[in-house]
């Protein structure tokens, strides 16, 4: 039997193409809701973090996607939202603002002759309440990282990963405000320059970058060596791509990381020929539940600078600790 050109050579070859379809239909929706974003379109989590309509659109069309392309696996997923918020009475409005925008996508994308009712809506987002776990395959959704940018106007990524047996095998990363050409993030874009890039990355395979509307995979990535403040799992893309050198995240102490905030952006990195590592060398673990289970500290950067990093990171931590233990 032949295969498609996509999943030739590539265990992952029909995940990949899903979760590349799955991730464009998202980006669509995220893209027509940030161009006329209302204030009614917002509302504020238990942890005072922002969720939009677009949020929870994008989360609906992953899953969508996901069960429509691959109709013989079992589905488990680890997305960031959950339906709570959107089951009481005065959300009403709000979800069906939501169930129209999922509607109406799917429409325009024209795939599927479906039409989904708010109960579905909700149904497709608690589909993302997986605990997840070190057997089996499981989805990792962050619908859109960088919530905040993406209320601002500026960058934000639809994040999925696939988790196998414990370990992240592929990556998608949506970037829709994400210039596709390296020199346009740094020169402040210029007018006519292609923007919104698709990164992708499978274990073993190498990554891409192609735009987001669906060309031709443009080049393979490798991570080679200025600051740029940018928000979301965009920086793990323009990171792959050589836009800079090193990215370091690290928390106040006390703060929990999300697998969804790293699992995509962490391949597309590692595929590329970076490395990812925690505050104290480890590799990420993702195996552990909808938490890292790691040190403080999140560093991604290409094997020659890895190790000059982490022991700066070493010893600012250690001083930071030493003051503390001063006062
Ligand atoms: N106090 C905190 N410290 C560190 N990260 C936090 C945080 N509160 C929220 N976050 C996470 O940081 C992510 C955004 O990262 P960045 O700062 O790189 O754009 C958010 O993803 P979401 O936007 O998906 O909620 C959220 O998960
Ligand atoms: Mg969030
Ligand atoms: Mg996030
Ligand atoms: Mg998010």
């Amino acid at each position: 039997m032949s295969q498609a050109p996509e999943v030739a050579g590539n265990p992952y070859g029909a995940e990949l193409a899903a979760a590349k379809k799955a991730v464009s239909l998202a980006a669509r929706l995220c893209q027509r809701v940030q161009r006329d974003i209302l204030q009614s379109d917002i509302q504020s989590k238990v942890d005072r973090t922002p969720v939009t309509v677009a949020d929870y659109g994008s989360q609906v069309l992953v899953s969508l996607v996901l069960k429509m392309e691959l109709p013989s696996q079992s589905f488990s997923m680890i997305a960031e939202e959950d339906s709570k918020d959107l089951r009481s009475d005065a959300a009403q409005e709000i979800l069906e603002h939501i169930t129209n925008l999922v509607n109406e996508t799917i429409v325009s994308d024209g795939s599927y002759d479906i039409s989904l009712s708010k109960d579905d809506v909700l149904s497709a987002i608690d589909g993302g309440k997986s605990e997840g776990g070190p057997s089996g395959r499981h989805w990792i959704l962050d619908p859109i990282d960088g919530t905040k940018g993406f209320i601002r106007g500026d960058q934000y990524a639809v994040a999925l990963g696939l988790l196998d047996e414990g370990k992240v095998v592929l990556g998608v990363l949506g970037c829709p405000n994400l210039p596709l050409k390296s020199s346009s993030i740094l020169n402040s874009g210029h007018s006519g320059d292609l923007v919104g890039s698709l990164f992708s990355a499978t274990i073993g395979c190498g990554a891409e970058v192609e735009a987001i509307g669906g060309s031709k995979p443009e080049k393979k990535l490798g991570v080679q060596a200025p600051p740029v403040r940018m928000d979301s799992q965009a920086k793990y893309g323009a990171l792959a791509r050589g836009d800079g050198a090193i990215f370091m995240r690290i928390p106040h102490q006390g703060y929990r990381e999300t697998v969804w905030d790293h699992a995509a952006g962490s391949i597309v990195v590692t595929e590329a020929g970076g490395m990812v590592k925690d505050a104290s060398g480890n590799d990420l673990d993702f195996s552990k539940g909808r938490h890292l289970d790691r040190d403080r500290g999140i560093i991604a950067t290409n094997k020659y600078l890895m190790p000059l990093v982490l022991k700066a990171v070493q010893e600012a931590v250690k001083e930071e600790q030493y003051a503390t233990a001063l006062v």
